[in-house]
């Protein structure tokens, strides 16, 4: 993964790539509002040149007596300082615009980039910093770093115009004011690179701050937080991990300070240098009044030219290493976790699953979370998977879904191994309620509808989908129906029982008609005795003809399987139907007596 001064190490040719992509962002985000943005940037860089030589052209004319070209001139001048100041607004307002165009774009493409992502992304911290990295920056770098660079090439075409002015009068008093803003320019550079290493090393801490806002202050914790009084200890971590990043921002900011503040008033003492010179020659006759006025501005103007130049490089370096975070999450490889596999070929007439010596270890892990797994699921079979906690029947599921690839050994589904078969067409084929299954703060439509987005407004289906799931009481109750915002998150929102959003979790399941394989994580682990029954007995009618792969702690639940298949860290040690495991008297007969025996007690 990456580290904060990865990026100080690009070339300058990577460098000027960034910035021509972020220019390129930009200019595609909003192409008109771009080309009047750098017209109105050119206008403001031009301007100056022809003010300061104005100042000349008015200054002799009043040393000459013209009066009316004198006035003439200085209404020219008015005018081009009417003009820029309306210009500058506009280039101001055109940058608001295209910095919001931008912001939307770029966060499109970070969320675009995330639906390409494996599972294991989103489980892996330093993904979590880097997504973090990039959406603070995806609103403003870009634009920053196509602002910087416009403004520098604006700022240059000025500078030159003062050069071409200043050469006429002396070579070294040009020297003089470009070298003395080198010093503060190249210490801005060296805390730029210190700021943006500061940030990306306690990027964790970031983030972890807004782990704790979240916790303090979001109804999903509130409860527990409350009944636990965890508060006063939670704030207490908030605010000492807060300290701690105000503390090394502001040691960073006076240090900067102190350098650039100092290193900046040498660029003071050379304009009053070159300023002096002019002011001694003209006192003595030897230059005019208008050229004194006009060096005069154009030492001042040039000057801070250039410091702009130099600060704006400053400027653009820093943003550079924040827009290269950016561009390296969008760059992160989408790229299966394997190599991709010469299609096996099919099984004759191999109808159902097949799990050959599969094992499975989590990203970043020693130990295997699931091995030994072979095991066949016939077309139309209920297989339930029990075994103790941490046995691997999760695991199992997020195989079997594709959402990650085995270790070892294959799956192969109709005989195709999972990992050729297309990701689209693998999940037209599956059914899934998961343990953790989620509950969308929208309608009663999209919660159900959403189990297959092709029919999200298809309200027939999603009627028969509620029917199936034991869901349409729930609807029904809701003031207006389909259309009831679910859950707390949004004004007019009705919260649900956690029974009645698994029922609608359940209907999701059920939305997706063309799935042969069903499977369902404690999908009834919230539902009272009646209703986990009757989903039970509903599944397996509506179910009849497809795979269901079933977890359950309830071993009521359990026995109507065709076949129940006993998890182990060894692998599958037990399978059979109910009556054969109990008559076998092993793993899951003592499973089910013990749990038999805590029903009778109570
Ligand atoms: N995302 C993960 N990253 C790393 N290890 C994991 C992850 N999820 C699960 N594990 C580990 O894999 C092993 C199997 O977990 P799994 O959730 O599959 O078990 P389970 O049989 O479903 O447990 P339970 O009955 O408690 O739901 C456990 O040791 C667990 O710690």
């Amino acid at each position: 993964m990456t580290t904060a001064g990865e990026p100080s190490t690009d070339g300058l040719r990577v460098r000027l790539a960034r910035g021509a992509r972020a220019v390129r962002m930009a200019w595609r985000s909003a192409p008109t509002i771009a080309a009047l943005w750098i017209a109105a940037l050119t206008i403001a860089a031009l301007v100056p040149i022809a003010v300061a030589w104005i100042g000349k052209a008015l200054v002799d004319a009043i040393v000459a007596g013209a009066t009316d070209r004198a006035l003439a001139w200085l209404v020219g001048e008015m005018l081009l300082i009417v003009g820029l100041g309306l210009v500058q607004r506009a280039a101001g307002t055109l940058r608001g615009l295209l910095g919001a165009r931008l912001g939307l774009a770029v966060n499109l493409e970070i969320l675009h980039k995330t639906q390409h992502l494996e599972l294991r992304h989103f489980q892996d911290p330093d993904f979590y910093d880097q997504l973090t990295r990039a959406r603070r920056e995806a609103s403003h770098r870009p634009l920053a770093v196509a602002a910087e660079l416009l403004g520098l090439a604006g700022a240059l075409v000025t500078l030159l115009g003062f050069v071409a002015l200043l050469l006429s009068y002396s070579v070294i008093a040009v020297g003089m004011l470009l070298v003395a803003a080198v010093p503060a320019a190249l210490a801005e550079l060296r805390f730029s690179r210190a700021t943006f290493e500061l940030r990306n090393r306690r990027a964790s801490d970031a983030r972890m701050l807004g782990y704790l806002e979240h916790v303090l202050a979001s109804d999903e914790h509130a409860k527990e937080v409350m009944t636990l009084d965890l508060g006063p200890l939670l704030l207490e971590r908030w605010r000492r991990l807060g300290e701690g990043l105000w503390h090394e921002e502001r040691g960073l900011a006076i240090a900067r300070l102190r350098s650039v503040a100092l290193l900046s008033q040498l660029g003071t003492l050379s304009f009053y240098g070159c300023y002096g010179a002019v002011v001694v020659q003209a006192a003595r006759g030897q230059l005019g009044l208008g050229e004194l006025t006009m060096y005069a501005f154009v030492f001042r103007q040039g000057q801070a030219a250039f410091q702009t130049i130099l600060l704006g490089l400053g400027a653009l370096y820093e943003h550079d290493l924040y827009m290269s975070n950016l561009l390296r999450f969008l760059a992160i490889p989408v790229a299966p976790t394997q190599p991709p596999r010469l299609p096996a070929a099919p099984a004759r007439g191999e109808r159902g699953i097949r799990f050959e010596g599969v094992g499975f270890r989590y990203p970043d892990q020693d130990g295997f979370a699931l091995r030994n797994i072979d095991l066949s699921i016939g077309p139309g079979e209920t297989v339930a998977l029990v075994g103790p906690n941490g046995a691997g029947k999760s695991t199992f599921i997020k195989l079997l879904a594709g959402l990650y690839e085995p270790t070892e050994g294959r799956i192969l589904l109709d005989g195709r191994d999972l990992r050729d078969i297309p990701r689209p067409e693998l999940r037209r084929r599956l059914a899934v309620v998961f343990q953790d299954y989620n509950q969308y703060q929208l309608s009663a439509r999209e919660n159900v509808g959403f189990g297959d987005p092709a029919h999200v407004g298809d309200d027939a289906r999603i009627t028969a989908a509620l029917a199936a799931g034991g869901a349409a009481d729930v609807v029904a109750a809701l003031p207006v129906g389909l259309d009831a915002q679910l859950g707390r998150w949004f004004a007019g929102g009705v919260e649900l029982s956690g029974g009645q959003w698994q029922r609608i979790a359940l209907a999701r399941a059920f939305m997706r008609r063309d799935a042969d394989v069903m499977i369902l994580d404690e999908p009834t682990a919230a539902l009272d005795v009646d209703a986990e029954a009757e989903v039970f007995t509903r599944v397996r009618e509506l179910a009849a003809g497809r795979i269901v792969c079933l977890i359950s702690h309830r071993f009521a639940n359990v026995r109507v399987a065709d076949r129940i298949v006993v998890l182990a860290a060894s692998g599958v040690v037990e399978q059979g139907d109910h009556s054969r495991l109990l008559a076998a008297d092993g793993v899951y007969a003592a499973m089910f007596r013990k749990q038999a025996r805590g029903y009778a007690c109570d």
